[in-house]
């Protein structure tokens, strides 16, 4: 371990213990490509609803989700997020034996013809953030007092969800129930978000007793932690709330980036977070299975088991 990452471990654990969300810079994500992602998504969902609808998602998790298909906060929400998305995963070809587990497949890319740079920005921009995970793993290990490979062997054919989103301006209605995305804390194990200039994003801070802003700054990544990694870490690393609220005066784009360990990587409270006075606090599961569960909540029509059900049960979802 350099002394740099030392220092960026202990920086690092003191922010996974407090809330599980910090700014990234210096990150090695050209400042060129995020420009070029964000150019070609305002692009794609300025197309007509119908060219959007050819891309429609599919039972892999792939494609476009029309606005209001999802509700992250049913308790509190009158009506769907007002936000619409794609999703793009690793590309996996329909005839590999991969492809018969849940959230894999081949992805559906806009037409060329209406989008000829959309395929090749979108794979070079994966990559690019898909390092930058590969990254902050190392870190993670680091900040829990693990081998800094520790992570490593989980990640061969990792999960991973490159989600455009466009939040139409329409102004947010706590009161009422209306959102731009409703209070949630991701599921998986990191988030890496990039935004564009708008204002929205809030976390949930217990000490102060409300949603704070959580600005965007130019050249950071927002990063966050899910669930996945709060059960894994026996709620040492937080999971932290969080929603969007926009003020209807704009377009808002942003673009999160799923980055989850292989289908069956087993979730168990990692030793160095639990011992004789900090029992389990959760059962074991796999990375799949608790991904499965999580979208089967919020997703309209979400339904794992149009998938093989076979693999399902196999399944049993700072500077760097
Ligand atoms: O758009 C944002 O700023 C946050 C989106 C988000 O929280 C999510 O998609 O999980
Ligand atoms: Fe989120």
């Amino acid at each position: 371990m350099s002394l740099q990452e030392d220092v960026l471990a202990a920086q690092l654990r003191k922010a996974c213990i407090d809330t599980g969300f910090f700014y990234v810079f210096n990150h090695g994500v050209a400042q060129d490509l995020i420009e070029q992602i964000f150019e070609e998504n305002r692009k794609f969902f300025a197309l007509p609803e119908a060219a959007r609808r050819e891309i429609l998602v599919d039972k892999n998790n792939r494609g476009w989700t029309p606005l209001s298909e999802e509700t992250l906060d049913r308790a509190n929400q009158t009506e769907g997020d007002t936000k619409e998305g794609l999703y793009f995963g690793r590309e996996v070809p329909a005839d590999s034996t991969e492809a018969a587990q849940p959230f894999t497949g081949p992805n559906q890319w806009p037409s060329p013809e209406l989008l000829p740079e959309y395929r090749r920005v979108t794979n070079t921009y994966f990559s690019a953030v898909t390092d930058l995970g590969m990254r902050m793993l190392r870190l993670l290990a680091l900040a829990l007092g693990l081998a800094p490979d520790y992570f490593l062997p989980m990640f061969g054919r990792p999960m991973l969800f490159l989600r455009p989103l466009h939040y139409i301006p329409r102004r947010s209605q706590p009161d009422q129930g209306i959102f731009a995305a409703g209070a949630h804390s991701d599921y998986g194990m990191l988030t890496l978000l990039a935004t564009d200039d708008a204002p929205g994003l809030q976390i949930w801070l217990p000490s102060a007793g409300r949603f704070v802003d959580v600005p965007p700054k130019p050249g950071a990544f927002i990063v966050n932690l899910g669930d996945m990694l709060e059960r894994w870490t026996n709620g040492l690393f937080k999971s932290t709330l969080h929603r969007v609220v926009t003020d209807g005066s704009r377009h808002r784009y942003s673009i999160p980036f799923f980055f989850e360990p292989n289908f069956d990587t087993r979730v168990e409270c990692l030793p160095c977070c639990c011992g004789p006075d900090n029992p389990p606090r959760y059962p074991p599961t796999t990375s799949g299975q608790h991904l499965l569960d999580k979208y089967a909540q919020t997703h309209a029509g979400f339904d794992a088991t149009s998938k093989t059900s076979s693999a399902v049960t196999a399944g049993a979802h700072a500077d760097v």
